[in-house]
């Protein structure tokens, strides 16, 4: 081995070592950051929610969990009880019951996150509804639904809940957004919609919040093995029911929420969460936008359903 070989081996393998060390350090100065953190995490009663719930509560954060349904936040808080963790004291978690797509009841509720904890450190909007439909046979009250549930929700409880951050200079804001806040698809326009509004929102908020030390984190992820193509809606309302292919085929929810306590630990501000294909079409979307809208309707005109008359 000549003496230049030797040097960039040496040169390579220092370097490995600086990373795998500043990796570490990053590491454990980041459990701290979340241990004894108050987490308030929206749509815990199911799917990504429920798995944040379990993936933050393991690393110490002292938890409010939202959700439309008591019942099932109690389990949760039993099943939390109930895990072996590694840390010495953890939290009991409290519950705040309220439905998202209710302004007024999402401003009281923020009012009692407040009074149970005093502060809230990280908030995750994770709570969602998705859709499925035409345009043209969509009622306007379900695009309007869906807004409030997937927008003006989120939009309201981090107005209500940012002041008492900004007051100790210290907070983080994340909001589950998806691939559709990215790039629109056929038949889910309610949904890529609100996703988009979300997207929008967010980046402001973290460009508005850099001066008073405030995190703001989106998370878009492509399709996760939950429940949300079952509670769906269509486009009269109904409930869709149905497990799609691509959910029963998308990525388990703790990996997901593994991924999002990693950005939050590392405080990364735009996380996609996605295979090649969703990745690929969302920078075609921005660099080639013409061949992308051919796709999306080449697609469209296959999946639609054919009118009857
Ligand atoms: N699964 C996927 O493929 C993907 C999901 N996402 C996003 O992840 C988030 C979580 O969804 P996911 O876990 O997959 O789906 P789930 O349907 O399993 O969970 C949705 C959660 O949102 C809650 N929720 C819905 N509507 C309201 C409301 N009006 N008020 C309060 N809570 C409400 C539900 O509560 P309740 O039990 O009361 O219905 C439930 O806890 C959503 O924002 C979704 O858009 C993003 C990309 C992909
Ligand atoms: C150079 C070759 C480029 C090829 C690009 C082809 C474009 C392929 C289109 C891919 C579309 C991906 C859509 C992904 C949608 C997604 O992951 O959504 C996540 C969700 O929010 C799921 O909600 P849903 O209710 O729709 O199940």
């Amino acid at each position: 081995m000549d003496t230049t070989n030797g040097t960039i081996i040496t040169l390579l393998l220092g370097s490995i070592g600086l990373y795998s060390l500043y990796k570490l350090l990053q590491k454990l100065r980041s459990g701290d950051y979340v241990r004894g953190a108050v987490v308030v995490i929206t749509g815990a009663t199911s799917g990504l929610g429920k798995e944040c719930a379990k993936v933050f509560y393991a690393v110490g954060a002292h938890l409010v969990l939202c959700g439309r349904s008591k019942e099932k936040l109690e389990e949760l808080v039993e099943e939390l009880t109930q895990m072996q963790l590694k840390t010495t004291q953890p939290h009991k978690p409290h519950i705040v019951i309220f439905d998202l797509s209710d302004v007024e009841a999402v401003k009281l509720a923020a009012k009692e996150i407040l009074q149970l904890t005093g502060r809230v450190d990280i908030l995750i909007n994770n709570a969602g509804i998705s859709y499925r439909g035409t345009i043209l046979d969509t009622k306007i009250s379900v695009d309007k639904m869906i807004m409030d549930t997937n927008y003006f929700g989120p939009v309201a409880l981090t107005k209500a809940l940012i002041p008492s951050m900004i007051k100790k200079r210290r907070g983080h804001v994340v909001v589950i957004s998806s691939v559709q806040g990215k790039i629109s698809i056929p038949f889910r326009s309610a949904y890529s919609a609100s996703k988009h509004a979300t997207q929008a929102f967010f980046d402001c908020l973290r460009a508005e919040m850099a001066s008073y030390e405030i995190e703001v984190t989106v998370i878009s992820p492509g399709y996760i093995k939950t429940n949300l193509s079952l509670n769906a809606v269509t486009g009269d309302g109904s409930n869709y029911g149905v497990m799609d292919k691509n959910t029963a085929e998308g990525r388990m929810p703790e990996e997901v929420a593994q991924t999002i306590l990693q950005s939050v630990n590392e405080k990364r501000k735009d996380v996609l969460v996605a295979g090649l294909l969703p990745t690929l079409a969302v920078y075609l979307r921005t660099l080639t936008p013409t061949i992308f809208f051919s796709i999306m309707a080449a697609r469209a005109k296959k999946e639609a359903k054919p009118k009857s008359s």
